[in-house]
């Protein structure tokens, strides 16, 4: 019994099997507005058989992108431009999903491919960037971000509102707020970033407000039929993985009170001094520890597809429940069908569109 390709249900909502196009920035935006690479990229990877397919992270205000690259959704013509792609990843048979996002004290930033560090400050495509707190995350990102004002928070929950209705009305049924890899979101929730003394920082309790009040105010917008799911980073690997999973199991035990139907489960990102223990479906277990304590759908990524095994093997043991692929996909936009293929599935073929199904499934 494959696991990996039964169907998933969350409200209205019916992914064809376990399989998520995780969210993948391709920073080939101008201006926020996605173009024919994006339309190719996302539309062969919805050919390609996967469930669920979640577009990468559209940035919820200029300020919040990663790259000048970034799809943005800050505006109504951008989102007007993500509507076909939504068409067309359901056309395919998938569920379009869309990530949105705001970058903190990472944006202003090269392309990886050109540096992947802060643009100079003279460069004229840089903006200033903002944080909860006036500290630089180091590394290859040593820009020292604006500390927010209480007027700048409420602001950027506001724009997290307004993209939500944004991307219900393009034609996205699966949304994915994105807490995690040290962007905004995640650096209020993480000590090493957020260094406030207000009611938005120091306990806990606090350092979850920006989320919890994010989340709530986007639930109130996002139909209550469709899945709203957070990314979020429950484990640093930087020293205080305990107290910090601890902390994220709390704030998601509240998060589900107030309307978080989906969690996936990813790494803070908030120093680069982490050590990331990389290797085959590393989370895998963490991701299950969070579905079993709070009860909430999971979904992990990590090397979680570096074979269909492995990943037919978490869902089949109940660590997640959809699997989200990223890399393996880039590879190969028919992972699906080569997973299908490995895990002895007698209609392999079908996992791909009629087109190409026919003359596969009769090949020899
Ligand atoms: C090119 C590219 C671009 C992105 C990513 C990765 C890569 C390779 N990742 C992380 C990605 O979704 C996934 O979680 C990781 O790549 C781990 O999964 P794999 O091991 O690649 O299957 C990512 N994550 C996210 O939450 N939003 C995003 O927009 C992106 N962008
Ligand atoms: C936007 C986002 O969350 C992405 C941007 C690209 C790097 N991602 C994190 C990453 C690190 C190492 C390997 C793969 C992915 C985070």
């Amino acid at each position: 019994m494959t696991h990996l390709f039964t169907p998933y249900t969350l409200g209205d909502v019916t992914l064809r099997n376990r399989i998520a196009v995780s969210p993948m920035c391709q920073y080939m935006a101008e201006d926020g507005m996605v173009n024919d690479w994006h339309h190719v990229h996302l539309g062969t990877l919805a050919r390609g058989g996967a469930g669920l397919v979640v577009v990468e992270a559209a940035a919820v205000s200029p300020e919040g992108r990663i790259t000048p690259g970034d799809v943005g959704i800050w505006r109504d013509d951008q989102a007007e431009a993500l509507a076909p792609i939504a068409r067309a990843i359901t056309e395919a048979g998938s569920v379009p999903g869309i990530q949105i996002a705001h970058a903190g004290r990472k944006a202003s930033a090269n392309r990886p491919w050109e540096g992947d560090d802060h643009l100079p400050e003279s460069d004229p495509r840089a903006w200033p960037t903002i944080a909860p707190s006036a500290v630089a995350f180091g590394g290859n990102l040593p820009r020292q971000p604006r500390e927010m004002t209480i007027a700048d928070i409420e602001r950027v929950r506001q724009d997290f509102v307004s993209a939500t209705i944004r991307a219900r009305d393009a034609g996205f049924k699966w949304l994915m707020l994105h807490f995690a890899h040290g962007y905004l979101a995640q650096s209020f929730f993480s000590p090493f970033a957020n260094q406030r003394t207000d009611a938005y920082g120091s306990s806990a309790e606090n350092r979850a407000r920006f989320l919890v009040e994010t989340l709530r105010a986007v639930r109130a917008v996002w139909p209550e039929n469709l899945p709203l799911s957070i990314r979020l980073g429950v484990v640093e690997f930087a020293g205080d993985d305990e107290a910090m999973f601890a902390e994220a199991l709390t704030m998601l035990r509240v998060m589900k009170q107030e309307g978080l139907g989906f969690v996936d489960v990813s790494i803070g990102f908030n120093t680069p001094t982490a050590q990331i223990p990389w290797g085959p479906g590393f989370l895998g277990a963490i991701a299950g520890q969070v579905r079993r304590e709070t009860g909430l759908p999971t979904a992990t990524s990590w090397n979680a597809a570096s074979a269909p095994q492995l990943a037919d093997a978490m869902v089949r043991q109940e660590e997640v429940d959809v699997v989200m692929v990223g890399r393996p996909l880039l590879a190969d936009p028919h992972w699906p069908y080569a997973a299908a293929k490995a895990l002895g599935r007698q209609d392999a073929a079908w996992v791909l569109p009629p087109p190409y199904a026919h003359w596969l499934a009769r090949y020899r």
